[in-house]
């Protein structure tokens, strides 16, 4: 083994950490990301770590599926996440053969759980590697990049060729797409950062790295938000002193938005370490808002707002262009049971407007339970809401996404260079 390829065997061992925990649960990614083992690690390796997982999830469908057909049963936990980081480094991140291979040799020696298995490592990644040389031999179909499960969701809600294109973005890798504050020079950003602005003006970039470091991030130029994620909030048009309640608010991407179009804004969540970001990403923008922790469902607060926007929590299978891993952590009974919590905040939500206030209610979830079937319960249970048609071209949304009901289903291709996949609807209370 050469000097250079042990070193980065510390970040392919955290790459192992990364995979086993976001396989194991929801939102597994992001706790051992943030665990100390992790961010001990030096920049690089972490950089590099991230991409090695980030590779095995995005393609984990084709991969299991190629790794099965040389597997007689399945090996130890570790030793299939070891073949899935061989093959996804040769495949997918350009890491010559040999050292996909040779690096996944030595840890599985270096582990005694997978130290029996060096051999089979060497073994199947040698073959599948002689036998398949291109990601296209591997078989990157789309219909195999989302778990079976939910891919048959998506062929039932949308139909076989929109589950295709869906599916297809998994193998993707997002753009960076940035909303700026109202009185940000859109164009100069644009040109410093090497960006396009896109309609409803989020700016995309195809820069990577660390974000703190870019113009603007520093005076609170602009925050880190998708194109889709930034359509919801557009679509309440607050005005310059409006009360508007903000009911799932952190980590603040949409808060800040409402913020900086003049609005005094409630911000609510349920999380309090989530509110902190949130707090840091108004000091840092210069923007301002009530801070609350509390269930939105039951927050004993008397006030009405002008207008209240709904970011429910959800499946978020919508958002597996920035974490593959939901498609994986997400289990079939997840759908129903948060479909019933989104219930109980839009009720509450309804609760708090005034007469003829707006209701903005949207999920980054893909899911028609959590979004069509969700918004057609409430107008049954709820005589003094009324659906308020979203129009052609509203928000900067793609026409594609509007439904003839005049909601929103924000589709991941339907924006080229791909979106988030969101639902929105907005509603107008009875005068
Ligand atoms: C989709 S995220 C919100 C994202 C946020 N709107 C943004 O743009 O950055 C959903 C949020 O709902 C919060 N949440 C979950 N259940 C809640 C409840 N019962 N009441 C209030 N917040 C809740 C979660 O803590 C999470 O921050």
């Amino acid at each position: 083994m050469t000097q250079e390829l042990n070193d980065g065997l510390p970040a392919r061992e955290a790459a192992l950490t990364l995979i086993d925990a976001a396989l194991s649960r929801r939102g597994g990614l992001d706790e051992a990301a943030s665990a100390n083992g992790f961010r001990f690690l030096e920049p690089r390796e972490r950089a590099f770590a991230r991409a090695l997982a980030m590779a095995v999830l995005r393609h984990l469908g084709p991969i299991d599926r190629a790794l099965a057909a040389r597997l007689q049963k399945a090996p130890p936990d570790r030793v299939m996440h070891l073949l899935r980081l061989g093959a996804a480094q040769a495949f997918h991140l350009e890491v010559p053969a040999f050292a996909a291979v040779a690096t996944s040799v030595e840890l599985a020696g270096a582990n005694k759980a997978s130290r029996p298995f060096k051999g089979l490592v060497n073994a199947v990644l040698r073959g599948l590697l002689r036998d398949a040389p291109t990601p296209d031999s591997l078989g990157d179909d789309p219909t195999l990049l989302a778990p079976p499960w939910l891919y048959s969701r998506w062929v039932a809600a949308f139909g076989e060729a929109t589950a295709r294109e869906i599916a297809g973005q998994i193998a993707l890798e997002p753009a960076t797409d940035l909303s700026l504050k109202p009185n940000a020079d859109a164009a100069a950003l644009a040109e410093a950062l090497e960006g396009e602005v896109l309609p409803g003006g989020t700016l995309r970039l195809r820069r990577k790295g660390d974000v703190a470091a870019w113009p603007g991030f520093e005076d609170g130029s602009w925050w880190v938000q998708d194109a889709a994620a930034a359509v919801p909030a557009r679509l309440l048009d607050v005005k310059t002193g409006e009360a508007v309640l903000d009911l799932c608010a952190a980590p603040g991407g949409k808060t800040l938005q409402l913020a900086a179009a003049g609005a005094d804004v409630v911000a609510l969540d349920r999380s309090a370490a989530r509110l902190k970001r949130l707090e840091e990403n108004l000091v840092r923008t210069g923007l301002s808002a009530q801070v609350v922790v509390a269930d939105g469902a039951a927050w004993d607060d008397a006030r009405t707002f002008d207008a209240i926007l709904l970011d429910a929590p959800c499946s978020a299978t919508g958002t597996f262009r920035r974490h593959p891993d939901v498609l994986w952590a997400a289990r079939p009974g997840d759908v129903a049971s948060l479909a019933n919590v989104q219930a109980r905040i839009l009720d509450s939500a309804a609760g708090r407007l005034k007469p003829g206030a707006r209701l903005v209610y949207c999920v980054c979830s893909l899911e028609p339970e959590e979004g069509e079937a969700q918004v057609e319960a409430f107008l049954a249970r709820r005589p003094d809401m009324e659906l308020d048609p979203i129009q052609p071209g509203e928000a900067g949304a793609p026409e594609a996404s509007l439904t003839a009901r005049g909601t929103l289903r924000l589709l991941p291709h339907q924006l080229d260079g791909g979106q988030d996949g969101f639902f929105a609807a907005r509603f107008r209370k009875a005068r």
